[in-house]
């Protein structure tokens, strides 16, 4: 199966035909497409990899204006279509693989033409026949189109809709990888509550001080 463009799954109510062939990225040798229970398209591993293997570098990435439902952010700012079957790797909230992306410079340039890279989990083999998925929060601080997870994980595994790190707890996110621009709005977002926990702790010392 392969078509010729992007068509958001949640817009046909037909199976959806990939926009790239498997050879863009040279994915073929790792890669198949599988169509999932409800027509959207999956991306299944053809080999098995040992954890924390390099699966692949993004080199195909096609610099966009702002967030899209198949956009990845590489910076607090800068945001790449895919442009290869990489597109068609869902979100899991007990992932597969982890991306960690490179932000480029102030011309917009990624180093060596690469916008990040692909990695087996840490702490888990990949084996063949595994859907390849990863935590879209790792990358995503708002995603555009939140949805519903179908991931499966399973209650207290599962965040339940994904919408972007903006809208998950530190507690949550520290649980995967995640790349520094999402580090850094995690961090702003979270500090009025840490200088709350700042001048709460220095309340306490000088209460205890004058008690
Ligand atoms: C970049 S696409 C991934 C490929 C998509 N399955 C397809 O067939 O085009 C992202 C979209 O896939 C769907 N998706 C990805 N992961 C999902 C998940 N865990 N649960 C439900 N929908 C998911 C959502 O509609 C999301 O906006």
């Amino acid at each position: 199966m392969a078509g010729s463009e992007l068509v958001d799954p949640t817009t046909i109510s037909g199976p959806v035909q990939p926009a790239f062939p498997l050879t863009a990225n040279h994915l073929d040798k790792f890669v198949e497409y599988r169509h999932t229970s409800f027509g959207q398209i999956s991306t299944i591993a053809k080999v098995d990899l040992p954890r924390g293997s390099h699966f692949c570098y993004i080199t195909t990435q096609i610099p966009v204006p702002k967030t899209t439902w198949s956009s990845i952010q590489t910076s607090k700012t800068d945001h790449i279509e895919l442009a290869s079957g990489l597109v068609y790797m869902n979100h899991s909230c007990a992932p597969t693989l982890e991306i960690e992306v490179y932000s480029p410079n102030s011309k917009g340039e990624y180093p060596n033409g690469r916008a990040g890279e692909f990695r087996v989990l840490k702490d888990r083999d990949l084996k063949a026949g595994e859907e390849l998925t990863f935590f879209y929060p790792s990358t995503e601080y708002m995603s555009p189109r939140p949805f519903d997870c179908l991931c499966g994980a399973g209650e207290g595994v599962c965040i339940g809709r994904q919408a972007g790190a903006h809208f998950l707890p530190k507690t949550v996110l520290d649980i995967y990888f995640m790349n520094d621009h999402i580090k850094e709005l995690v961090a702003e977002r979270d500090g009025g509550a840490n200088v709350v926990e700042k001048l709460g702790s220095v309340g306490q010392t000088m209460q205890t001080v004058s008690g």
